[in-house]
């Protein structure tokens, strides 16, 4: 979505909130109209102090009283305009938080991919501050400079039609220049924003990869950050060239403005068409209404330099929601998943699974294997609906998943996958969040199973200990047995599984093993297989080429009697382990 803010904050906002800065926004505008008729006042006020007579039918004490009238009655709107403002902006921060959550629940998982983690916390955190303070404060201000502005405009005609005239004419020529420096100053931030964006992102991947970048020597000149540190310096010069022609025509504009309002008052005094002090009041009005157009240009470029942030927002809000039925259609068959004729492609035109067809029964266990990349983490991605396929249909219990709820989908479903990310709190909470409502002994029951126990003991405040963002105090291997731990709480009729490819020390191994045939008892299991005797002990392997077809399925005895891509898989692994052992 682009276009004007206000209807973009409008969908944003409840009712209540809009409706807060809206009388925000109008008390901003009668505001900046009693400011542009005291401005005005002054004019008829000033003659009046000069020429002791009345002025437009006052003398200069009733000018006076209107004058004190008019800031008691702007001081205490502007108040009420700027406070009500301000709560209808909290009120906006407060909502967008919750629009954003609620939108990435129902995201699909596959929108994340390739988003970086920074994005989402610099929006929900500066960013909806920066929008909120925009339309609390610079919304408001442009509004009430801007009928300021109108007003002064047109009663300046009152006073000196010649003086009616050229403000009208140079309105125009602002508006004009106001929107080429506004245009330069967002094309050099559109410049440099993905040169800063590169640059921040190779920073931190300096900072994480120091280990890798130090054992290929590139510790100290990595060429990557090089290459964003200059692209950084050309794009910021750039922009910086722009955004500097933009302050400079706007300085101008001002300049020029206030010079030919000097030179017309100059000389309409000096013809002895207006009294000299007629003139120094014009002059006076004519300063103050510049600095109003000066002030309404910057705040005119901060609501645009926050354009942007909008637009964040609303690419977030604007993503396709996974399309979910209001309520479930019922479980045909609990336990099973199929897929049928399932083709999938993460980008179009380049396929990664072609017509896979498969159905494991209930309770029944199902080994994937295949070469790397052949996409068995995809087939366990789609059962999950990270995804949906380009073609065929993905069942679980016996209904299409498009048919169940994302809550009931993943009732079904526990997910043991090796990009394991556990959240910074303790073990206990990390393993309950598999199912909340566990207790004590069912989450001790699955951490000893796990091998999670085991962690324990070496943690330093034992069960209490924090595991840090990500679960970085934890090794992978150990990650994965928290997360072993989850499904055994969970407890969910179908466990996908993908077994660690790297080697696992004995411990590890038994641990695994051991959970593994726990939650067989209870569970069907679709396990992305790379241990021959998980392979070798499951009721059905479905074997993959490289290109992402089917090409065996069957019981392992039966594959190995047939010969072919399995025979040839299992002959390279057993001699594969064969020759590590030796
Ligand atoms: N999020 C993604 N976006 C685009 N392409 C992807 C994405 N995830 C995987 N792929 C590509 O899809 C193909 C299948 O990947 P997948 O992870 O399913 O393979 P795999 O068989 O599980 O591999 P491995 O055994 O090495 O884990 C690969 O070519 C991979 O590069």
């Amino acid at each position: 979505m682009s276009g004007p803010l206000l209807p973009r904050y409008r969908r944003l906002m409840s009712v209540e909130s809009w409706g807060r800065t809206i009388t925000g926004v109008s008390l901003g505008a009668i505001v900046g109209a009693l400011h542009g008729f005291a401005l005005l006042a002054l004019l008829p006020a000033m003659a009046a102090l000069v020429t002791g007579g009345p002025s437009w039918g006052l003398g200069l004490a009733e000018w006076l009283v209107v004058l004190s009238v008019i800031a008691i009655v702007a001081a205490a709107l502007d108040f009420w305009g700027m406070r009500t403002g301000y709560i209808g902006a909290l009120g906006f921060i407060h909502e967008i938080h919750e629009a954003l959550g609620a939108k990435v629940a129902s995201m699909p998982i596959g929108a994340f991919d390739g988003a970086s983690p920074g994005k989402y916390s610099r929006m929900v955190s500066q960013e909806m501050l920066n929008l909120g303070e925009s339309i609390a404060h610079f919304v408001y201000a442009v509004i009430q400079r801007a009928t300021s502005a109108v007003v002064i405009m047109i009663g300046v005609w009152f006073w000196d039609w010649r003086l009616g005239l050229f403000l009208l004419l140079a309105c125009p020529v602002v508006i004009g220049l106001m929107l080429v420096s506004q245009r330069l100053v967002a094309r050099g931030k559109k410049i440099a924003e993905p040169g800063e964006e590169e640059l921040s992102t190779r920073m931190v991947e300096y900072a994480k990869c120091q280990g890798a970048l130090r054992s290929c020597r590139q510790a100290a000149n990595y060429p990557a950050l090089e290459r964003a540190f200059d692209t950084s310096l050309r794009t910021g010069r750039k922009a910086l060239w722009l955004e500097t022609a933009g302050s400079v025509i706007n300085g101008a504009l001002v300049q020029v403005i206030i010079v030919v309002m000097i030179m017309m008052t100059a000389h309409f005094a000096i013809t002895g068409q207006w009294e000299g002090f007629a003139a120094v009041i014009t002059i006076g009005m004519c300063l103050r209404f510049t600095t109003m157009l000066e002030d309404l240009v910057t705040q005119i470029i901060g609501i645009e330099e926050r354009r942007e942030l909008m637009d964040h927002v609303d690419e977030v809000m604007d993503t396709p929601s996974l399309s979910e039925p209001e309520v479930s259609a019922p479980l045909t068959n609990p336990g099973e998943v199929a897929l049928k004729n399932v083709s999938f492609s993460y980008y179009e035109g380049t396929p990664v699974l072609h017509d896979i067809s498969f159905r494991v029964a209930p309770g029944t266990m199902c080994a994937l294997v295949g070469p790397s990349g052949c996409g068995k983490t995809t087939i366990a991605r789609l059962v999950a609906r990270f995804w949906d396929t380009s073609a065929g249909d993905v069942l679980v219990g016996g209904v299409n998943v498009t048919e169940l709820t994302t809550t009931d989908l993943m009732t079904q479903l526990s997910l043991v996958f090796q990009d394991v990310y556990l959240f910074d709190d303790t073990l206990e909470a990390n393993i309950q969040l598999g199912n909340p409502a566990a207790s004590p002994e069912q989450v001790r029951w699955a951490a000893e199973l796990a091998g999670v126990s085991e962690i324990v003991k070496r943690l330093p405040a034992g069960w209490d200990t924090r595991v840090g963002e990500g679960g970085r105090a934890l090794s992978g291997g150990e990650r994965q047995r928290v997360s072993i731990a989850r499904a055994l709480v969970k407890q969910a009729p179908i466990v996908l599984f993908d077994e660690a490819t790297s080697a696992l020390d004995a411990e590890n191994e038994a641990n695994i093993i051991h959970a593994m045939s726990e939650l067989r008892k209870n569970s069907t299991l679709i396990v992305i297989a790379h241990k021959l005797e998980t392979i070798a002990a499951a009721d059905q392997i479905v074997v993959l080429d490289a290109t992402g077809h089917i090409c065996q399925q069957g019981r392992h005895e039966e594959l190995l009697a047939a010969g072919g891509q399995y025979t040839r898989f299992w002959n390279e692994r057993t001699a594969a382990r064969g020759w590590a052992l030796r």
